[in-house]
């Protein structure tokens, strides 16, 4: 099977111009092409390419030194056709409005393909939050959730951890929200504390999901999970658990990475060994001299390779090289639309990222519902509820795929938008 013509038609537009489109715009195109596939008209992209509520605000915090610091912020709640929107807030001095839109855009596609009851939403606040203490964090976390709060809540937009956000940030915001509400609201905010109503599995959730998507891949290839050998580029939250995963069902890693550098062995890595030594960002190959590139490890040689770390990995550079039968995206967008249709050309299966990483909000998902009911369930409980979601959202974009003769990120776009636009057609919007 090959990638559409579409697709090669958009990517050539961009290279006649000698541009390479954003993240962004590559996301509005490949969404536009799968509304075309469903027989929407153009107005259902133009409903679609773009948030429906975009909220920009100020945030001062004193800082330690005494003086005022003013933040920017960004909410932007993609389409709430299908229900509340959801997704995360990152702390990031590179966040900006496109970024933000890109994502809460994203989210609703993650949220169409696991058929959760949301559409999409995104944050973020620049800022360097490294250099801030737990007190200005703090302040900058409650000032968020004041300056958002008539726009969100448990049935309008319910936030998350992102990149550099993590359970105490959510907590604080929680507590923010409940106190400007008057009630405690835990549904307002996923990915707390246990001891908050935080759910099982939240933290491992994203790696499980992508486990599932490689056992479901190495089923239709034929390839046996026993013994194969995966190259894992990423070391922090999403590919540490993955590689414990792998590990543990009797994968041979033979190479992971940082972003300092890669290590390979064909012989097999001592994982656990390396699991240990890592530090929180994520980093371990420091502490070692036999090191290679990440470039020279994506083209080194094995059965399945995961790009768990950040875009614009395999690109029309690399794709002719890459050696792995399946690739499976954990990050978002590691690879190009460009390489997207080389590596489908040369029958190397692809499992793409709005699909690969869904776990995570689907487990987000679970902590909400267990918020509202307050009743909560066990790992195992979600370890299988999250199996079920992820394999009905594999085959139903494998079948999709089949259906529409096109590779399977067209496939996962066409399944995700799916529901959007008809909740959208339903209640009159278009
Ligand atoms: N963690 C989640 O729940 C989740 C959910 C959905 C998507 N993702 C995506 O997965 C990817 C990784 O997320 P994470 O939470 O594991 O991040 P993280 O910050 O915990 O870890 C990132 C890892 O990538 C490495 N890295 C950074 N820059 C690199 C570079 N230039 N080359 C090679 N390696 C580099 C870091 O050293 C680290 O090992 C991101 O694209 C993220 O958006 C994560």
């Amino acid at each position: 099977m090959s990638t559409t013509k579409e697709l090669n038609r958009l990517q050539s537009q961009s290279n006649e111009d000698g541009k390479t489109l954003s993240l962004f715009k590559s996301t509005q195109n490949v969404v536009h092409e799968a509304l075309d596939k469903l027989g929407y008209s153009d107005e259902m992209f133009e409903l679609l390419k773009e948030p429906l509520r975009m909220l920009t605000v100020r945030i001062p915090v004193r800082m330690d030194n005494g003086k005022v610091e003013i933040f920017t912020g960004y909410r932007a709640q993609h389409n709430d056709a299908v229900g509340p929107t959801k997704g995360g807030v990152r702390f990031h001095p590179d966040v900006n409005e496109e970024e933000v839109k890109a994502l809460s855009l994203w989210m609703s596609l993650k949220c169409g393909i696991a058929n959760l009851p949301y559409g999409g939403g995104k944050g973020g606040i620049i800022c360097e939050p490294r250099n801030m203490s737990f007190r200005e964090l703090e302040g900058l976390s409650r000032g968020y959730v004041r300056a958002i709060s008539q726009v969100v809540g448990p049935t309008k937009d319910i936030p998350a951890p992102d990149v550099f956000t993590n359970s105490q940030i959510m907590a604080w915001m929680m507590d923010e929200y409940s106190r400007i509400r008057e009630f405690d609201s835990p549904g307002f905010i996923t990915g707390k504390p246990l001891a908050l109503g935080g759910s099982q599995g939240r933290e491992s959730a994203t790696a499980r999901g992508v486990t599932i998507c490689i056992e479901e891949a190495a089923k239709k290839k034929g390839l046996k999970l026993k013994g194969a050998r995966v190259i894992i580029q990423g070391f922090g939250n999403a590919g540490s658990f993955l590689a414990k995963f792998m590990h543990d069902a009797g994968a041979k890693i033979v190479g992971i990475s940082d972003a300092y550098g890669a290590l390979y062995d064909k012989e097999g890595l001592d994982i656990t060994h390396l699991l240990s030594k890592r530090d929180s960002y994520g980093t371990v190959t420091k502490l070692y001299k036999n090191t290679i590139t990440n470039e020279a490890l994506l083209k080194s040689d094995c059965d399945i390779l995961v790009p768990a770390a950040i875009s614009n990995q395999i690109t029309l550079e690399n794709a002719h090289e890459i050696k792995a039968k399946i690739v499976v995206e954990a990050a978002n967008g590691p690879t190009t639309l460009e390489a997207t249709k080389i590596l489908t050309d040369r029958d190397i299966f692809l499992v793409p990222d709005v699909l690969a990483s869904s776990g995570g909000v689907t487990v987000s998902y679970f902590e909400w519902v267990q918020n509202n009911q307050g009743y909560y369930w066990t790992e195992e409980d979600i370890d299988n509820k999250l199996r079920t979601i992820m394999e009905n959202s594999f085959e139903n974009i494998y079948h999709a795929s089949q259906l529409y003769q096109v590779d399977m990120r067209l496939a996962a776009y066409i399944t995700g938008v799916r529901r959007m636009a008809e909740a959208s057609r339903f209640r009159g919007w278009i």
